[in-house]
Formats: C-alpha cells, structure tokens, sequence
C-alpha cells in the first residue's frame, strides 16, 4: 500500500494505491463524516464492485445510484437522476458521494458533489486506468455539451482517492490502452526518464503485471498531485496536463461522444501536437517517431479520423477552455519531458497541422 498527497492546504487529500484497498475499512470510513453515503456507479462496474464495497461501508446507509454506461451518458439529463435519488433518500449536507467507476462517473458525481445543496463531500474510488491515474486526482468535475468537451463543470476536491489496482483485472483491453494515453502523456510533458521506462514496460503494462501497473499508477499520480498542488485552477502549469486535449476534444466530440474513447482522441490529438511541436523546429523528427512508436504500442491511434477536415477542428477548438480572450492556445513540446503553453506560433503552421499526412507518419513505425 502506498499513499500520497495532494497538498492544497485545507482542501489536501490523500490518494491510497494499493491491492484490494476496496476492502479496507480504514481507507474509506475516516473521510466520511455522517450516516449516509451515495454511492454513484453504472450497470458496468454495479455488478463487479458495488457489494464489495457496501461491505466495506457496513454501518453506513447507502442508497446506490446506478447510471447508463458510457461518455455520451455524461450529460444534464443522467447527472439530474443522482439528484432524483439523493432527494428520494433524504440526503443532507453531511451525506457523502462516492464515485465508484471510470472517469465518467467519478466527473459526473463529483459534479453532483458540488452542487448538492451547495456541496457535499464526496470520495473517489476509480476502477479504470485512465481515472486511477488521472481523472480521480485534481478535482475537475463536469460534464459534456454537445458543443464541446466538459463544458459545464466546477473545480471540486475529494476527501479521499481510494485506488484498488485489482480492479484492473476485469478491465477490457481496449480501455486499458485508453488508460496508457495519460500515463505516456506525463512522460511526455515532465518527465523524460519515465517515458524510458514505459519503452521497457509496455508489454508488461498491457499485459496486467501487477508491480509495473503499480509503479506506473503511482508515479502518475505523483506528477498529477505535483502539478495540481502548485496551479489548483489552471492559471498555469496545470494546463500542460492537456497536452494533445485540445484537438482530442475536438476528435471526441465530432465523432460522436463513446465512439472514439477518451484516450484514443488524447492518443491521436497528442500526434498532432507533435507533429505541430516538429513543425515549429523544437520536436526532433527521431523524437516525435520515438513517441509515436510508443502510442502505438500501446494499442493506441496515432492518426486522426480521415472524416474530420481542418474546419471540423477549428470549429471544436475554437471553444476550447484554454482559449483566453478569443485567443486559442495549444499545449506543445519543446522537446520530450518539456511542455510549454502557448498561443505564439503562426496560424499556418496550424492549418498545417491540421492537414498534414498522418497516415504516413504511421507508415513509417513499423510493427
Ligand atoms: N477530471 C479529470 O481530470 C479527467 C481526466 C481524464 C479524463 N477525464 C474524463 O474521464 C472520462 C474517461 O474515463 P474512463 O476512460 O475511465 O472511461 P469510462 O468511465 O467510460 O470507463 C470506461 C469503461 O470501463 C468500464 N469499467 C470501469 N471500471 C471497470 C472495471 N474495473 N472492469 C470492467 N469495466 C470497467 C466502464 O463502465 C466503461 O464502460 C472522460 O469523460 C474524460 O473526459 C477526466
Ligand atoms: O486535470 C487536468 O487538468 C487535465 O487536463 C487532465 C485531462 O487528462 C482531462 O482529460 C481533463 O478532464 C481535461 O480537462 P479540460 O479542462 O480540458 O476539460
Ligand atoms: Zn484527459
């Protein structure tokens, strides 16, 4: 069992990673403070982890929230259904929300956690990769607009991250690459030495090894807690966790909430913020090659759906939330381990971006 921290003064938190740490009482029971506990899932993981952690919550009461699987389900509509219940089974200010799930359900109730008669406290206890290394820590909440990613949300801290690595197990393939994106982006944006250690480790990764899917969890939960502790709202630093976002949103929405994942779009946004880092002169083609070739790795795209033209993805960036004063700014790298934000770079290299050849670029990777 590990524990770390997520230093923001009154709001700091703890996060646990650990084997079975579901079971265990004394991870969960000190961060809830009344009688009653919501516990928000879905009809996906309900039936693999909803008992295992009622037992854990004995003595509670626990009314369940049980929502429709899947991204296009993060909506106004499903996040009324966890108000419907909270108000059904006379939740008050002292209840506590617990996201049970991937990165959908654990936006969606901390969302609900924030606007429940103004707040109440809640947990998150993530069972996908992609939410034990990402979405679970930091406190972005929200959820999707037809018209862009994550458009109506709030910054909203957990009392606790509870992370059970077992819980990978019954993961599908498909969703643990997805969850791969967001750990390879930390080795892209800050940390260098580990993007050489995902190079060792892919196949073990992706082959559920429990000590590289540890170590791997835990040093991205370390960079997120860093980075999160020093710019809480995305003032600053903070921004660089969106590297690849802007255009993935883009990929996310346009296709089709659920039909591209959340890290497939990241995986595929991220190239072409390579390939526009290139373009620049700051990303060395052997550099951007050498990522790539980890993306694809990992069972991840590398190229962008040949359905979206320039303006399909203008159209979607334009309303991006790093755009400040009408002015688009883009997460690049100055080189691998070194991300920078910024909106300094000319709107033809851009356009170029956007149209370059990618299927190519993949071409060249090799198997
Ligand atoms: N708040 C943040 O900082 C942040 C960061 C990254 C991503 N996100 C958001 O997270 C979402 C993506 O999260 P995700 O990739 O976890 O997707 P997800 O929540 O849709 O979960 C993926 C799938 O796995 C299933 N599942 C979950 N746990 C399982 C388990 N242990 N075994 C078997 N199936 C399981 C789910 O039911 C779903 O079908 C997106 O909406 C994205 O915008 C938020
Ligand atoms: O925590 C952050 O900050 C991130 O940007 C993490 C991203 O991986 C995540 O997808 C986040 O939800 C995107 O935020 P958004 O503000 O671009 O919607
Ligand atoms: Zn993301």
């Amino acid at each position: 069992m590990r524990t770390l921290n997520v230093n923001l003064g009154e709001r700091s938190y703890p996060i646990f990673i650990g084997q079975d740490v579901l079971s265990q009482q004394q991870y969960i029971l000190p961060y809830i403070k009344g009688r009653k506990v919501a516990v928000v899932t879905n009809e996906t993981v309900a039936p693999l982890y909803l008992e295992k952690l009622k037992a854990t919550l004995q003595g509670k009461e626990v009314t369940a929230v049980v929502l429709p699987d899947g991204e296009r389900y993060k909506t106004w509509e499903v996040l009324q259904k966890i108000f419907d219940a909270l108000l059904e089974d006379k939740h008050d200010r002292a209840t506590t929300i617990i996201a049970l799930g991937g990165g959908v359900i654990g936006d969606m109730a901390g969302f609900a956690a924030a606007c429940y008669q103004r707040g109440v406290d809640f947990i998150q206890v993530p069972t996908t990769l992609l939410s034990q290394v990402d979405s679970s820590v930091g406190g972005k909440t929200g959820i999707n607009h037809p018209l862009g990613k994550n458009m109506v949300g709030a910054f909203y801290q957990p009392k606790a991250v509870v992370i059970d690595t077992s819980s990978l197990v019954t993961l599908p393939e498909r969703e643990l690459s997805a969850g791969l994106a967001e750990v390879i982006k930390y080795g892209l944006i800050c940390d260098e030495p580990f993007l050489v250690r995902l190079e060792e480790s892919i196949d073990q990764l992706r082959l559920l090894d429990q000590s590289k899917l540890s170590e791997a969890i835990e040093r991205s939960c370390a960079a997120k807690a860093d980075v999160v502790g020093a710019d809480e709202r995305e003032s600053g630093i903070r921004a660089t966790l969106n590297l690849g976002h802007t255009f993935g949103h883009a990929i996310e929405a346009h296709q089709g909430y659920g039909s591209w994942l959340h890290g497939e779009a990241v995986a595929a946004g991220t190239a072409m913020a390579l390939e526009m880092s290139c373009r620049l002169g700051w990303l060395s083609r052997d550099d951007q090659i050498r990522a790539l070739r980890l993306f694809k790795r990992a069972g991840l795209p590398v190229v962008p759906p040949a359905s979206m033209s320039p303006d399909d993805f203008m159209k979607y960036m334009a309303v991006d939330k790093k755009v400040l004063d009408g002015q688009l700014r883009l997460v690049l790298l100055k080189r691998l381990g070194e991300a920078v934000v910024t909106s300094d770079f000319p709107y033809d290299t851009l356009k170029q971006t956007l149209s370059a050849d990618y299927q190519a670029l993949a071409e060249q990777l090799g198997d």
